[in-house]
């Protein structure tokens, strides 16, 4: 089986458009896990645009379920992923002023830079995975750096999928094939959705775990919309 594991940095990027608390972090990460996701991801950056630091250190208790923080390694990211101790760190080589995740680590030319910092995780007792391209070399890289897992950036997958070329996951599939024989994990993230999760969990041998945000939160609107406004219909009568 493969587990779900929630992305929910647009909640707070909604929470963070008002200054108050609405919608409720911390409510939501509890709901999701109560609904049956087996685990909460978040990607506080820099600038704490979304999740701010102090979001990750009050979800230690809130999360009962895999708790997974992703971020590129930077000082301040270190301390507060050796603070917060959660199941898993995912390490993203993202740019200081990304808006988004755009690429996966070059594994070769990082490779003693991750070395170090995935020691410094695994020694305090946190599983680590790096997040690649599904590019074999990057495959092979990550091994020697001595993670326990892989995300696979899916990014480029899903845009595909979505115009209909659904030979795109092959190099996931050979990538996943790679990692199960080199004893990594294989975990797989960015715009992952209800559209092509199915189509890339069946493609993927190994899957252990997706984390879903953009696309799980805006599902999640279109598929409640109708309900609320019902209620406020009910309320306006
Ligand atoms: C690593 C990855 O693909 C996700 O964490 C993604 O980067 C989400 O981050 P944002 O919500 O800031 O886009
Ligand atoms: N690791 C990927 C993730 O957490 C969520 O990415 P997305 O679904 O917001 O694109």
């Amino acid at each position: 089986m493969t587990k779900l594991s929630v992305n929910i940095n647009k909640i707070a990027t909604l929470r963070n458009a008002r200054g108050g608390n609405v919608p409720d972090l911390l409510k939501v990460a509890a709901d999701v896990q109560r609904f049956g996701a087996q685990g909460v991801t978040i990607h506080p950056r820099p600038d704490e645009r979304h999740i701010r630091y102090q979001d990750a250190r009050d979800l230690v208790h809130v999360v009962h379920t895999e708790y997974n923080i992703e971020g590129n390694p930077m000082d301040n990211f270190v301390d507060l992923v050796l603070e917060c101790k959660p199941t898993q760190v995912t390490l993203v080589p993202d740019a200081v002023d990304a808006i988004t995740s755009n690429a996966g680590w070059d594994t070769v030319k990082h490779q003693a830079y991750l070395k170090e910092v995935i020691a410094e995780f695994k020694r305090n007792g946190i599983r680590t995975s790096i997040f690649v391209d599904p590019v074999l070399e990057m495959v092979a890289g990550a091994k020697e750096t001595g993670t326990d897992r892989i995300e696979l950036y899916t990014e480029a997958f899903a845009h595909q999928y979505g115009l209909g070329n659904f030979k795109a996951i092959e190099p996931y599939t050979k990538a996943a094939e790679l990692a199960n024989e080199l004893g990594m994990g294989i975990n797989a993230g960015h715009d992952l959705s209800l559209d092509n999760i199915a189509f890339f969990k069946q493609h993927i041998p190994g899957l252990l775990e997706v984390s879903i945000g953009h696309a799980l939160i805006s599902e999640s609107i279109y598929l409640g919309l109708e309900n609320v406004v019902c209620l406020y219909n009910q309320k306006l009568r």
